[in-house]
Parts: structure tokens; C-alpha cells; sequence
């Protein structure tokens, strides 16, 4: 016990019993609001059996309930037929759009009562307002519900003159639902809940839930054996694997067993160049605190970033505070995730309020323009072709429903724990803490990399900057679905910690990690939801702009773990069929290419969906070697 490693630990049972914890808000057995099933639903009279003193009329005894429901049936049957029934009836013995309605509004109300500071709360109440809510309030039960009660607000309704309140209101009209989604469900979010709902994490499904936890019963059971989809282009059997360079014989410990638990993650981005791509028009003029358009703005930093550039620019100042009245910082949700129509639906709305304002009013215009000639749709976040079809979609979410490692399906002796000095100078006082987690790709984790402060620094010179991430697009840089985070950019020269980490890892690596051999550090910080779906670091095409770059393809990645996080967020080697968990202070390293400077196609991997909690990460894509 006491031990470092990752490898072999309890995990995966810890992570069963813990799954499929959070059923979501108990929704209705036939689908909120489906035609076709509600009158049938059952839940009426079982809501009202358990609610108890809950205001229900249903009668607890069996021949009490089967009369119950027969006249409950009878009732909707003679209803839907457009026989009337007497609206007082309806109103003391629980009519069912109105009841349904109501014992839904009563399930969206209870709560524990838990602070959300609590992460998974937290998310809860922001799905709860993002789509529980909406959906209860455009349901057919709220509908029929509102139709159903204008003769009794209303009582003129029903003949030639209308009552007081019709006179003053008009006719409801029926509810639609909104021509876009609601302000508190962008983009953003949704990806990040549609990634979370894909780890089965929570959110509703429980079906959903309890086959993941199958699979993953069975999967337990079996270590290792699960059938991986068959690969399209194999590519060449590796080389021999290699360790890092100048590896000096070490001494093999045995990795404690469940001596760590799931960790904080902090990993370490570096990209070469570090450029920064010029702010697109749209974005700078919703840019808070100034920028174009904006009269005696401070020049901003540029919202965007490229994740290769060519010329490093210094390390811009922290953002300065908003300015100007009124400024609607909120707009810029929907623009940025691409979702112009919406954005100039809301900025309509706003101008509504506000006619004066120039800056929504310029907004407008563009917006429009930016429909009229397909602007919009370039602008938006990449989505990738088929990315439900992909062949590696199953295993990617199994392994990520596993929440942690996987143990190696054999385990030959140079797997394991050791201490290493990798013959640098820098290594030989303080050893590094490796464990070797699987030779083909060949990826150890490095424990106890980095400590609790120099992670709060790195974490703290990165907040100011964090930004939307992206991907490599052709030759640009483009925000894009499968890839839900915020990262920043930092230069050696931002402060002492950030030198200290790249010699450390250019001495546990053997890499050279200076400029230009190496990307800058990238620091990447995941809410929940967020998620990076599989992909390579490495250039997969020679046409990749990476090849054009000075440091050449991505030769290796190191990825430090900066915070841990309760649930979800591990790293996932698809190919290779195992998963590490997010070990705080820990860094993870892979070789992408082979030796013959070819693509290791075995290194597909993935950050998985963050469930709880926040994960932070720096990585290093180094480049050549040293
Ligand atoms: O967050 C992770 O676990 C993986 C991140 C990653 O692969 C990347 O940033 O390239
Ligand atoms: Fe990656």
C-alpha cells in the first residue's frame, strides 16, 4: 500500500458502483409530453399513490385505485372525443393534462437541497434549466393544460362575449416551442451535455445507464478481452517500442494498488509558434472591454488563437474591464458558437429595449449580411463528418465509462513502477516516479510530476487568457464540436514555473523542448461535459500545415495533470483499449510517431467527458528530439 501506480488498481469497481448514480428528474414513463402515450400513462395514479399528501385524489386501497383509473380512462377517452365534462369535476378529480402538468412542475421542484457548489449538482441545475424546464413548459401537457383552464379564468370564453380577463388579455394562444434554443442552453453547453450524456453520466436515460453499467459488468469480468471495431487503415507494425532516450537500467518497484484515487488532472500543452490569429470582425465587436467599434477601447487580446503560429508574440495583459453601457457580453454566446440567426434574434430583442444602442444596432446589420451571403455557416464550429459512425465511437465511450485504467491484458516485467534519472543531472536528487502503462503505444505516467503550488501557478497564468479551444482546420484554426474546452497559451518566459516544468520534462523525456523544436505550453481547463474526442497530436496528412512548420510533426505529447476531477475526464488510447485516469500532479506521455518518423496509428486517443468536477491540463507536444 502507500504505492504510486495507476495500473492495476480497484478502479474500475469503484467506478461500476458509483455509475449510474443520477437518474435525472423523474420524467413521466411515456416521454414528456408524447402524443399517443400520455393518456395511457400509468404515472398519474402512481405519482398520486406515492405522493401522498402530495394534493393527489388518488385513492390508495386497490378496488379504490382500479375504479380510479377505470373512471380516469373513461373520462379521457370520452374527453378526447370532445364530450364535455363538467370543468368542475375536471378541477377537483385531478384532470389529467393539468395534473400531469402539475406532478411535473412538483418533480422539477425537488431538490436536495445540496449547495451547488457541489459540481454534480451544479450540472443538474444547469440541465434543468437548459432543457427540463423548457420541455415542461412547451409539453402538450402544458398546452391542453392552458387551453384547459381558459374557460375557468375565463368564463365568457366559452359563449358570444368574452369575460373581463379576455377582455383585457386576449385568447392564450397555444405554446410553441421556440424557433431556437433558449438563451440558457448554448451551444457550448449542449455539446458539453451531449458529451457527458455519451459517458452516461448524468442527465436522463436510465436504460441508457443500465446497459453502460452492463457492459461494463461484463467488461470487468473480462479484463481486457472487449472486441475493438475492426481498423480501416492498419497502418505498418511498429518498430520496436522504444522508451525515452538515454533510459538508464532502473530498478522496478511494484505500483501500489489503489493507493490513488481519481486525481486531479493538469495537463501541459506546447505549441509551436504560439501566433495568434487576428480577431474576426463579428467577435471583436462583441468583445467586452473594447476592441472594434468599440470608441476608446483598450486594445484587447485577440479571443481566438492559433494552435500553430509562426512568430510568438508576448504574453498580452489580462483583460481589462467591461466598458460602455449596457454592453450585451451575453450576445456573444450564441455568435460564438456559431449560431448567428439566434444572435441576431436576441440582438432584435435587445434593440427592442434599447433602440439607441449603435454597437447591437451595427450588430444587426451584420448579422443579417452574414445570413444573406452564407457567412454564418463558415463561421461556425466544425462538426465532424459522420462522428456518430466513426468506428471507434464504441470503445471510446466504453473507455470511458470505465473511469479508470484498464489493466494491461498481459503484463511482461518491464511494465510497472520505477524511478528514473534518465541520465540528466536534473533527475539524479529527485528521481522521476514512472510507470509504465503499455509498450505498444508506448505511454507512462509520471507521478508527483509537478507540485500542488507550481499547478496553482500555471492554472493562475492561465485563467486570464483561457479561450474557446480548436482544432487544426486545412491551414486555419476553428472551434469545433468534439472538442470542448478552453485553453491558453504560455511562453517559458511567463514565469519561472513554466521553465522549471519544460526542463523537467525535456529531462524525464530526453526531448528538446526549446523554441523551435517545441510548441508552447498549452493549458487546457474542461467544465463539465467538456470533452476531446479521439484524434491524434501528430499531422496525419503530409498537406497537415504541421509539416510546413520549422519543428516538423509532433513527435511525442506530455500531459500534465493540474486538478483532479470527481468523475469522468480520463485519457483514452481507443486503439490500445485502456483509459488513464486524471492523477493530480501526474503527467502522461506518449510517443506519436514510430522511429521512422511515420504516425504511430495505435496512439488514437481521447479526453474523456468530465462528468464532476474541473479538469485542468498543461501539455507539451514536443517535436524533436533532443
Ligand atoms: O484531456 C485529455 O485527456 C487529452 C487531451 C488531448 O489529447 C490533447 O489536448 O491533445
Ligand atoms: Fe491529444
Amino acid at each position: 500500500m502507500g504505492g504510486w501506480g495507476v495500473g492495476g488498481g480497484p478502479r474500475g469497481e469503484e467506478a461500476a458502483s458509483t455509475h449510474g448514480w443520477h437518474r435525472g428528474v423523474p420524467w413521466h414513463r411515456g416521454g414528456p409530453g408524447r402524443k399517443g402515450t400520455r393518456s395511457w400513462s400509468w404515472d398519474g395514479p402512481e405519482r398520486g399513490l406515492d405522493a401522498g399528501a402530495g394534493g393527489s385524489a388518488v385513492p390508495t386501497s386497490p378496488p379504490g385505485r382500479t375504479l380510479w383509473v377505470l373512471a380516469h380512462f373513461s373520462l379521457r377517452f370520452w374527453a378526447n372525443r370532445g364530450v364535455w365534462v363538467a370543468p368542475s369535476w375536471r378541477a377537483t378529480r385531478s384532470p389529467p393534462p393539468p395534473h400531469r402538468f402539475y406532478e411535473k412542475v412538483r418533480a422539477l421542484h425537488q431538490d436536495p437541497g445540496a449547495s451547488v457548489d457541489n459540481p454534480l449538482l451544479a450540472f443538474s441545475l444547469i440541465k434543468r434549466l437548459s432543457s427540463d424546464w423548457p420541455r415542461l413548459v412547451y409539453s402538450d401537457e402544458a398546452t391542453e393544460n392552458t387551453r384547459g383552464t381558459a374557460p375557468l379564468l375565463h368564463p365568457g370564453s366559452g359563449g358570444a362575449s368574452p369575460g373581463p380577463m379576455e377582455k383585457a388579455r386576449g385568447l392564450q394562444p397555444p405554446l410553441r416551442p421556440p424557433p431556437h434554443p433558449l438563451p440558457s442552453s448554448p451551444r457550448w453547453f449542449q455539446g458539453g451535455t451531449a458529451g457527458a450524456a455519451r459517458s452516461r453520466g448524468p442527465g436522463r436515460g436510465g436504460a441508457g445507464a443500465d446497459a453502460a453499467a452492463g457492459r461494463l459488468r461484463a467488461q470487468r469480468q473480462g479484463h481486457g478481452q472487449r472486441r475493438l471495431p475492426a481498423r480501416r487503415h492498419r497502418p505498418p507494425a511498429p518498430l520496436q517500442p522504444r522508451p525515452p532516450r538515454r533510459a538508464l537500467r532502473r530498478r522496478l518497484l511494484p505500483c501500489g494498488q489503489g493507493g490513488l484515487r481519481h486525481g486531479r488532472l493538469l495537463p501541459l500543452h506546447r505549441v509551436a509558434g504560439g501566433g495568434r490569429q487576428p480577431l474576426p470582425p463579428l467577435l471583436r465587436q462583441l468583445e467586452p472591454g473594447g476592441g472594434a467599434g468599440q470608441p476608446g477601447g483598450r486594445a484587447r487580446p485577440p479571443r481566438l488563437l492559433l494552435l500553430h503560429g509562426t512568430a510568438p508574440g508576448p504574453l498580452p495583459s489580462p483583460p481589462g474591464p467591461s466598458r460602455g453601457p449596457g454592453a450585451p457580453h451575453t450576445l456573444s454566446a450564441p455568435t460564438q458558437a456559431g449560431n448567428i440567426s439566434h444572435a441576431l434574434t436576441l440582438s432584435k430583442e435587445f434593440l427592442h429595449y434599447d433602440p439607441s444602442n449603435q454597437r447591437v444596432t451595427r450588430n444587426v446589420a451584420k448579422y443579417k449580411k452574414l445570413l444573406a451571403t452564407g457567412g454564418d455557416r463558415a463561421g461556425g464550429p466544425l462538426r465532424r463528418p459522420n462522428a456518430t459512425r466513426l468506428q471507434s465511437r464504441d470503445a471510446y465511450e466504453e473507455l470511458c465509462q470505465s473511469l479508470g485504467a484498464q489493466p494491461a491484458p498481459e503484463r511482461p516485467p518491464h511494465l510497472g513502477c520505477s524511478y528514473e534519472t534518465n541520465g540528466s543531472p536534473y533527475l539524479l536528487l529527485q528521481p522521476a516516479k514512472k510507470e509504465t502503462l503499455r509498450l505498444r503505444p508506448y505511454v507512462a505516467l509520471y507521478h508527483d510530476f509537478v507540485s500542488d503550488a507550481e499547478a496553482e501557478t500555471i492554472k493562475g497564468l492561465a485563467g486570464p487568457w483561457l479561450q474557446r479551444s480548436v482544432v487544426a482546420s486545412g491551414e486555419k484554426q476553428q472551434k469545433a464540436e468534439y472538442r470542448i474546452s478552453k485553453s491558453a497559451w504560455l511562453k517559458d518566459t511567463a514565469d519561472p514555473v513554466v521553465r522549471a516544468l519544460e526542463l523537467r520534462m525535456a529531462a524525464v523525456t530526453g526531448l528538446d523542448l526549446r523554441p523551435p523544436y517545441a510548441e508552447y505550453l498549452q493549458v487546457v481547463n474542461y467544465g463539465l461535459g467538456g470533452h476531446y474526442e479521439p484524434h491524434f497530436d501528430h499531422a496525419t496528412s503530409r498537406k497537415s500545415p504541421l509539416y510546413r512548420m520549422k519543428s516538423g510533426n509532433r513527435i511525442a505529447t506530455v500531459m500534465i495533470y493540474l486538478s483532479a476531477v470527481e468523475a469522468g475526464g480520463s485519457t483514452a488510447f481507443i486503439y490500445a483499449n485502456f483509459s488513464v485516469p486524471v492523477v493530480k500532479n501526474a503527467a502522461l506521455f506518449w510517443w506519436n510517431l514510430r522511429r521512422n518518423g511515420d504516425g504511430d496509428g495505435d496512439t488514437l486517443h481521447a479526453g474523456c467527458p468530465v462528468l464532476a468536477g474541473d479538469k485542468w491540463g498543461e501539455t507539451a507536444p514536443g517535436v524533436t528530439l533532443g
